[in-house]
């Protein structure tokens, strides 16, 4: 697979797919500052809702355009006229009319097949276009699609001037290769920028939409912490932070802002952020394990995939079962406790017994406690042996 350098779009849908997750509901005010923390992380577009759901919905909408912020607001629309006069009533400019790809949701949803589909395509997104609105038609089950399929549709689209199709693996059917196999054909059936759409079922969300990207996608749909349908979509901070890494394209995100803009998205989700989560997890850059983290203080690259600076964060040494002496050395060292190898092993050894004890983490002040007292006693040790030493001397000339 060839390297591609160039911009690729975070498009961003928690507040339309992230909020489709089961029993997740965001306050008005909850999604305007979702929307500003967004906007402030430099994603390029923000999927706002679904105007169709009812007038509190098109209020909400109608207020993150209020804020009047850098990336474009969409809507998304089913493919009928209803949801696109919904969509107007929000103030939108751009929308995202979904049409489905696959037969069998073809059939199920609109009775209908491709010609049909693409000529309903072709009536409504005439409708949105005449109505003065932007338009990107969303490719819904495109990964159980007939490519000739959505090259149609997407063709009638394309006719109209639409300025994106939105590729969706809906199921989250897909792993890497099969998704840079589909792109690179989709490319073939039509010249439309292609989005990715990825949902998680399998843990390939992320994977999926970097291996897109590699066969020509030029914008990645996400939600923040990956929030969505069913298992979620692609998390916003895997794909901002991936990307750069692994093929060699740019975004407009800012990483630093992103464990600000995941915890105000948990916390309107009332989600917990996993611990050990890519990107933003509290303890993505703590260290227990002794070897690691004497390679860590010795040289960091030994141990530093990922350097926590770039997202305003940095690493941390924690004392449990699995540390060594050159980590004791170094919490104490923080403390202004210098201890010698063989005082650093005895601190260890019983830092070890506690956390065996307690089957946790020893927080540092405990560490240290341990130490002073090892310290302490080494010292009594000292000074009780050198009386003994010359009373030996005075009994044994
Ligand atoms: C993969 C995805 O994420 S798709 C997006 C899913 N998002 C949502 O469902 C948003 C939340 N949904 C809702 O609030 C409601 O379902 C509404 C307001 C959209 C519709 O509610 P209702 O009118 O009660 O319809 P209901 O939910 O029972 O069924 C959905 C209807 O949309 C139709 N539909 C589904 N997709 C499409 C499409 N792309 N284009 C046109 N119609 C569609 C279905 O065929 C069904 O039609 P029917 O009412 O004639 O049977
Ligand atoms: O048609 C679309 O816009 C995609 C809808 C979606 O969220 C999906 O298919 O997973």
């Amino acid at each position: 697979m060839e390297a591609i350098s160039h911009r690729i779009q975070i498009n961003d849908t928690t507040l339309r797919d992230g909020e489709q997750a089961p029993g997740v509901v965001f306050t008005l005010a909850e999604k305007c500052a979702i929307a500003r923390e967004l906007s402030q992380a430099g994603v390029d577009e923000i999927e706002a809702g679904t105007p169709a759901m009812g007038e509190e919905v098109v209020e909400g909408i109608a207020a993150i355009v209020s804020e009047d912020l850098s990336p474009r607001v969409t809507a998304w629309c089913r493919l009928n006229e209803a949801d696109v006069d919904a969509a107007l009533r929000a103030g939108v400019k751009h929308v995202n009319i979904s049409a489905p790809m696959s037969r069998l949701q073809m059939r199920v949803k609109l009775k209908a097949e491709p010609d049909e589909v693409a000529a309903r395509v072709t009536r409504v997104i005439g409708y949105a276009r005449d109505k003065g609105l932007e338009v990107a038609l969303g490719g819904e089950d495109s990964s159980r699609a007939d490519l000739r399929d959505i090259g149609l549709i997407a063709g009638a689209a394309a006719k109209l001037g639409v300025f994106r199709l939105r590729f969706a693996d809906t199921l989250g059917l897909l792993d890497p290769f099969s998704t840079y196999e589909y792109i690179k054909r989709l490319r073939d059936e039509t010249d439309l920028p292609i989005e990715f759409h990825g949902h998680n079922d399998l843990g390939l969300a992320t994977a999926n939409t970097l291996a897109a990207i590699r066969a020509g996608a030029s914008a990645a749909s996400v939600t923040v912490l990956g929030l969505g349908e069913r298992a979620g979509n692609a998390p916003l901070e895997e794909i901002a932070v991936a990307l750069p890494r692994t093929a060699d394209a740019r975004t407009g995100v800012d990483p630093t802002r992103l464990m600000q803009l995941c915890e105000r998205v948990a916390d309107a989700a009332r989600e917990k952020i996993p611990r050990a989560k890519p990107i933003v997890g509290a303890d993505i850059f703590t260290h227990e394990s002794g070897i690691h983290v004497a390679g860590l203080l010795t040289d960091v690259r030994t141990y530093q995939g990922l350097d926590p600076a770039l997202l305003g964060r940095g690493h941390r040494v924690v004392i449990g079962t699995h540390s060594g002496v050159a980590a004791v050395r170094s919490v104490c060292a923080s403390a202004g406790l210098d201890l010698d190898g063989p005082a650093a092993a005895a601190v260890l050894a019983r830092v070890k017994a506690i956390a065996k004890q307690t089957k946790t983490l020893v927080p540092d002040a405990r560490v240290c406690q341990v130490a002073r007292q090892e310290i302490a006693r080494r010292r009594e040790a000292e000074t009780s042996e050198s009386p003994r030493a010359s009373l030996d001397l005075r009994l044994h000339p």
